[in-house]
């Protein structure tokens, strides 16, 4: 029995930049839970900004890596993109013309957003040709025009269709407007219209991240009317989260950015900061990580600004080094001031609305909900994304703190779908009954911080938190 993730085949050019091409099918696929192969069809130069110069790879030497893939790994999908000429087009197609089973995505790749051509004169022909071959294209609009040579979107559609298209996604984003259409066709009618507002900018990859998307969607067997959706959502949240290397030029879409939401990442070891620390603050807390901490508050009670800065700004950074989650606790003013992941709240440190106002819909607000469901409730209801449950045992940090019970940590895991976290007395021996009633992350303070050697310890609790 084989436990291989499914599998697509991707054909596409490989761009320096990281943002289209190859790059993106791997980073949406893999992230999506498939496996990419890839067959790298072109060497391009590009940037940000734009393509200045393309080389076509052997056409011998791609149909090889293809034929040596397709014997070892059973391909779900094809996606493809790049191809350049007609050449390429006419020797992919019929290697693929001995798997018909192997659902075919084609992006038709003629030219990149920010201008430049990446194909032949011959390749639109030849795509035409072997548009039969394909389960669906997804052209945005300016290039469904082109590939069909007319000017108006309807006839575009016929013309691509009765040239045996069988699904035609065509996206809006290149039409005017503050909303963006996309269109599915199947058999030339009109099967599903979506709309989005659009994003500011313009984006390196977003058609490449949209088709391979959509060929990890058809790899797991989805159907194309649940397919786009899923694909839309998944494009989206890239290019929300994208970023630019300069101030001009296109954004970079972020498709891992999905990996770094809230609910996946409140999970594991959740390491608070406490005050006694000291001068070794920066190195517990890199122990701590390098231990399998995942999340980090940085929780001071003085009222010194500097230091609280200064401090907050370098546990910052060095929770990026880890790719760590980074919070701050009470404080949603320092949490914006040094860019942190977020902001822990108790019922008595303000409004999750106004933290939200400051950090922006994408921050990680965490709400303390002692032993209550109710107030776990107005928690959802306001908009935060993890729940704080405890104290769970006496608690050295904080012996006043009220008891939260076992049953209202299972009653909440049977209520709210956000993660939750478990807190307070928690320690080595006690993780395992708090994981079991629902907890996705243990915070811990004094337990974490009590020996001589954090990294250890640390890898001893991650451990445990993790035991099957
Ligand atoms: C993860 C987590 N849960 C609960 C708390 C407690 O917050 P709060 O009730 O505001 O108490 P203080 O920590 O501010 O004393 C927390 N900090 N983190
Ligand atoms: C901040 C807080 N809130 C409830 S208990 C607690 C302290 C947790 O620290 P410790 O892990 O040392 O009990
Ligand atoms: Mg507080």
């Amino acid at each position: 029995m084989t436990t291989m993730r499914p599998v697509t085949l991707c054909f596409s050019g490989l761009d320096p930049s990281g943002g289209a091409g190859l790059q993106a099918d791997i980073e949406a696929i893999a992230s999506l839970g498939g496996h990419a192969t890839v067959v790298c069809t072109a060497l391009t130069v590009q940037d940000s900004q734009q393509v200045y110069d393309f080389a076509l790879v052997d056409t011998a030497l791609l149909l090889a890596q293809a034929k040596a893939v397709l014997a070892d790994f059973q391909v779900a999908s094809v996606k493809i993109g790049m191809l350049g000429s007609r050449a390429v087009v006419d020797a992919i197609f019929a290697l693929l013309a001995e798997h018909p089973h192997i659902p075919v995505v084609l992006d038709p790749v003629l030219s990149a957003n920010a201008g430049g051509n990446l194909a032949h004169d011959d390749l639109r022909d030849a795509l035409l040709a072997v548009l039969p071959q394909t389960a669906v294209i997804t052209p945005n609009s300016l290039e469904l025009r082109r590939l069909a040579a007319c000017d108006n979107d309807a006839a575009a559609i016929a013309k691509l269709s009765a040239s045996g298209a069988q699904a035609i996604w065509v996206t809006g984003g290149h039409e005017p407007g503050d909303q963006i259409m996309n269109r599915l066709y199947v058999h030339g009618d009109l099967a599903l219209t979506t709309q989005q507002a659009r994003l500011h900018g313009e984006f390196h990859g977003s058609g490449c991240t949209l088709a391979a998307t959509l060929a990890a969607a058809m790899a797991r067997g989805m159907t194309l009317t649940d397919a786009v959706p899923w694909t839309e959502r998944y494009v989206r949240q890239a290019l929300e989260h994208a970023d630019r290397p300069r101030s001009t030029g296109q954004f970079i879409p972020n498709r891992l950015a999905h990996l770094h939401t809230a609910a996946a990442c409140i999970q594991g070891l959740y390491a608070i900061t406490n005050a006694n620390l000291g001068d070794t603050l920066l190195t517990q807390v890199r122990q701590a990580l390098i231990g399998g901490a995942r999340i980090v508050q940085y929780r001071d009670k003085s009222n010194d600004a500097a230091k609280r800065w200064r401090e907050a700004s370098a546990l910052r950074l060095l929770c990026s080094e880890f790719s760590a989650t980074f919070l701050i606790n009470d404080d949603a003013a320092l949490a914006h001031a040094v860019a942190a992941d977020g902001v822990h709240l108790g019922q008595q440190d303000g409004a999750v609305a106004h933290a939200r106002a400051l950090l922006g819909r994408h921050a990680v607000i965490g709400v303390t909900c002692h032993n209550d469901l109710a107030l776990a409730r107005s928690a959802v209801a306001a908009g935060a994304n993890y729940l704080a449950f405890g104290a769970m045992f006496a608690s050295r940090t904080k012996p006043h703190a009220s008891l939260c019970s076992m049953e209202t940590l299972q009653a909440a895991r049977a209520e709210f779908s956000l993660p939750i976290v478990a807190i307070g007395g928690i320690s080595h021996d006690t993780i395992a009954p708090v994981r079991a009633a629902g907890a996705n992350a243990i915070a811990l303070i004094s337990e974490l911080w009590r020996g001589d050697d954090t990294l250890a310890h640390a890898q001893r609790l991650t451990q445990e938190i993790y035991r099957p």
